[in-house]
């Protein structure tokens, strides 16, 4: 069978949620530490460890047929490359920041100021939306630091947990960019090698699907099950079970896990008892 080489970040923010995704598909892989290539023993896929920088230039040339990398990278490099699935981890967004102490009323407020930034692109192209003119100072990490240095009057990195900003003195003033995890393709993959990226995406879906739900399990009685069917919109048709006590059943079913917290008082008075909720850990539709 052919095998589908996939680019992924070698080491950072995205290299758990990228590894731990691949695991969950069921895919083995033993990659030793310092190991730049790697092949799984059970599914046809050959692993490239990167810089994530370099991933959409090299899924655009070919080199790799498929990659995991940010959005945020993929537009910034304006690679031509398709993205075939959102991820849904490393999950970010790319923001202007300025000295917490410094009035901000707008983003006129940076017009003839200068900017530093590892994502000049994505950062111009807003900019010019504005119709704001900045000095963009390109830097290639640590850019927090560089209002504090005297390197430039505002900052424009990811944030996610705003940590980096606070611990900077900055306050994030603008937000241009939401970014998560997408996985590429070279554009025209050939038609055995998309086989092959089909299946893989089959099992991504089938993780996606059971992440929001949940199996529940709950007992009741014989005339309690309507009331119970009516709390629980989500429970389509439940398996009804017996129970060896006459007149009471067990009810089985897939909900959404919000649906459940939203409703459990309503379910208890309904007539529910010994309800149990379990993960699910794939689903196919
Ligand atoms: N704090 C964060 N929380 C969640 N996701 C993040 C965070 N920072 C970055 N990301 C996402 O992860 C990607 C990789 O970030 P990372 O900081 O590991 O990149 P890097 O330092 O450029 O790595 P490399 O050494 O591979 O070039 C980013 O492009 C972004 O999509
Ligand atoms: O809002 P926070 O949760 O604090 O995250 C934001 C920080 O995370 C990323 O850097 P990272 O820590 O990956 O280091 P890097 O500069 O080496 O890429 C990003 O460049 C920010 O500096
Ligand atoms: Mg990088």
């Amino acid at each position: 069978m052919t095998t589908i080489k996939l680019a992924l970040q070698k080491k950072g923010r995205l290299s758990e949620g990228s590894m731990d995704l691949i695991r969950r598909c069921g895919i083995k892989v033993q990659n030793g530490i310092g190991k730049l290539k790697a092949e799984a023993s059970n599914f046809p896929i050959e692993f490239l460890f990167l810089r994530d920088d370099d991933i959409p230039g090299y899924v655009q040339d070919g080199i790799a047929d498929i990659g995991i990398v940010g959005a945020n990278v993929m537009v910034e490099k304006d690679s031509h490359v398709e993205v075939v699935h959102h991820l849904g981890f490393s999950k970010c967004r790319l923001s202007i920041a300025v000295p917490k102490d410094q009035e901000y009323n707008g983003i006129q407020d940076l017009d003839g100021k200068s900017i530093a930034t590892s994502y000049p692109v994505l950062l111009k192209k807003y900019l010019d939306e504005q119709g704001v003119t900045a000095d963009i100072h390109e830097i290639s990490g640590s850019v927090e630091i560089a209002p504090s240095i005297g390197l430039a009057d505002a900052v424009c990195d990811l944030v996610s947990t705003g940590s980096t900003l606070f611990q900077n003195g900055l306050k994030e003033v603008e937000q241009i960019y939401k970014s998560e995890a997408v996985m590429v393709a070279t554009p025209d993959l050939a038609e055995d090698k998309q086989a092959v990226l089909n299946q893989l995406l089959f099992r991504i879906k089938a993780l996606q699907e059971a992440e929001s739900k949940k199996y529940i399990l709950l007992n009741a009685p014989e005339d309690a099950v309507e009331r119970i069917k009516s709390v629980l919109p989500g429970m389509r048709s439940p398996s009804i079970l017996p129970l060896a006590e006459p007149g009471w059943v067990s009810l089985h079913s897939v909900i959404n896990e919000n649906t459940f917290w939203e409703n459990i008082e309503a379910l208890k008075e309904a007539g529910a008892e010994g309800i149990l909720v379990v993960p699910i850990e794939k689903m196919i539709l």
